[in-house]
């Protein structure tokens, strides 16, 4: 079935019902309420009420059609923090009353080369948690809504002890960062890894590394941040991107950069902090092609790689990891009726790391 526009779609369920969300309508960026349809729980289902939301940058490209991929009406959200209300009969893992969370994608093909071999995420008809088309065509809407449904494969269990409201931004920005740092050799203690970029996956990344044993220096824009990366986060050091000397100082010592910036720079300054086969993983999404210098990645036989989110047990295991070591974000949190100041402020980059929509008490029908 081709996509369907929103009043289509909802005419389409016969059995569904309706849930509160907030829509974005065109790329002005601004949000608006909306009355979504959802399906009823089926068999392998589980029916989630939404308590917490995460504002990934993502969110905020897609709102904004940066990615010219938009299939309005918009409801973002991919760090959905909820209990569960309601289970499907063949359902097994959860029950009503548990504390799941729920990340970037809602369904794959379910036997492709990746599918079998548990990298879904990489799945080529991988469906994402909003703006995708499911499989019966509908199109997936997020977790800024009062709930959501999902097969039960694409839920993940809130360990106890993690707060849901700072573990909801792990679904996403967590297991991005935690992902290609174990995958490529930058999870070992005494290694040292860069981040770009002191925004919501940066500062989970720096967060991870430490816990990791890791040494850690932040590469940023703001010099502002230098206080706090170090002093609240745990950083080792900090430089600023534009600074010669604060460069010059880290230059050839990093086994790998995780490269979180969300816009667009020259990468040769980048490349220059990595010790000789070290590794720059790009998991950014900028809106414009990145530069990159043959001779900066050639001349020290450098890698540059990229990676997207991480599979349903990458996920489990880093939220089982984050409470085990005490990770979690630095979130803002917001009421519902504030989405659209947060969403100017993540633009401007002022984010003290992550917003965090507190749906479950503010997410009301007028
Ligand atoms: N690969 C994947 O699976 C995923 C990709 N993403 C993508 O990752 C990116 C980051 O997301 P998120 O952390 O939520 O975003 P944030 O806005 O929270 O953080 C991004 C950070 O990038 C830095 N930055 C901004 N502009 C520039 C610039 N011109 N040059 C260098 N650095 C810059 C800023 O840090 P500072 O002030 O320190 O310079 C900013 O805080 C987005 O593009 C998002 O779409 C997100 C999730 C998953
Ligand atoms: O925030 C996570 C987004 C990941 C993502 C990766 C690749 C892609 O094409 C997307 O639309 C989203
Ligand atoms: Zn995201
Ligand atoms: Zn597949």
């Amino acid at each position: 079935m081709a996509p369907t526009a929103a009043a289509e779609q909802q005419q389409q369920l016969p059995q569904a019902r309706k849930a509160l969300g907030l829509a974005a309508h065109d790329a002005s960026g601004h949000l608006t309420p909306i009355r979504i349809t959802r399906r009823n729980t089926g068999d392998d289902d589980v029916s989630i009420k939404v308590l917490y939301c995460g504002i990934c940058h993502s969110d905020l490209h897609t709102i904004k059609n940066e990615w010219r991929n938009s299939i309005y009406p918009v409801v973002a959200g991919h760090e959905i923090a909820g209990v569960v209300t309601e289970v499907g009969k063949n359902v097994a893992r959860f029950k009503a009353g548990d504390n799941v969370g729920v990340g970037c994608m809602v369904n794959t093909c379910r036997s492709c080369e990746s599918c079998e071999e548990g990298s879904e995420n990489y799945c080529s008809r991988v469906v994402f948690t909003y703006n995708s088309v499911d499989r019966d065509g509908t199109v997936t809407y997020g977790g800024y809504s009062e709930m959501v449904v999902v097969s039960e494969r694409f839920v993940v269990q809130f360990p106890d002890g993690l707060p849901l409201d700072r573990g909801a931004p792990l679904l996403c920005a967590g297991v991005t960062v935690y992902v290609p740092m174990k995958q490529h050799g930058l999870s070992e203690p005494g290694k040292h890894v860069g981040v770009i970029g002191l925004g919501g996956l940066g500062h989970v990344a720096v967060k991870f590394a430490k816990a990791f044993g890791m040494k850690v220096t932040v590469i940023s824009t703001s010099p502002e941040k230098r206080h706090e990366a170090v002093e609240r986060l745990g950083a080792d050091a900090f430089v600023v991107s534009t600074n010669a000397s604060d460069m010059k100082s880290v230059m050839g010592t990093m086994h790998g950069i995780i490269n979180t910036a969300c816009a667009s720079t020259s990468m040769y300054s980048y490349f220059a902090l990595l010790k000789p086969k070290g590794k720059m993983i790009l998991v950014g999404l900028p809106e414009k092609p990145l530069q990159v210098p043959a001779f900066a990645l050639v001349g020290g036989g450098k890698t540059l790689a990229g990676s997207c989110m991480g599979s349903i047990s990458d996920t489990q295991e880093m939220m089982d990891f984050a409470a085990k070591h005490g990770v979690a974000a630095d979130v803002e949190l917001v009421r519902a009726d504030e989405v659209n100041t947060a969403l100017e402020r993540l633009a401007k980059g002022d984010v003290r790391y992550r917003f965090v929509i507190d749906i479950g008490n503010t997410l009301k029908s007028d």
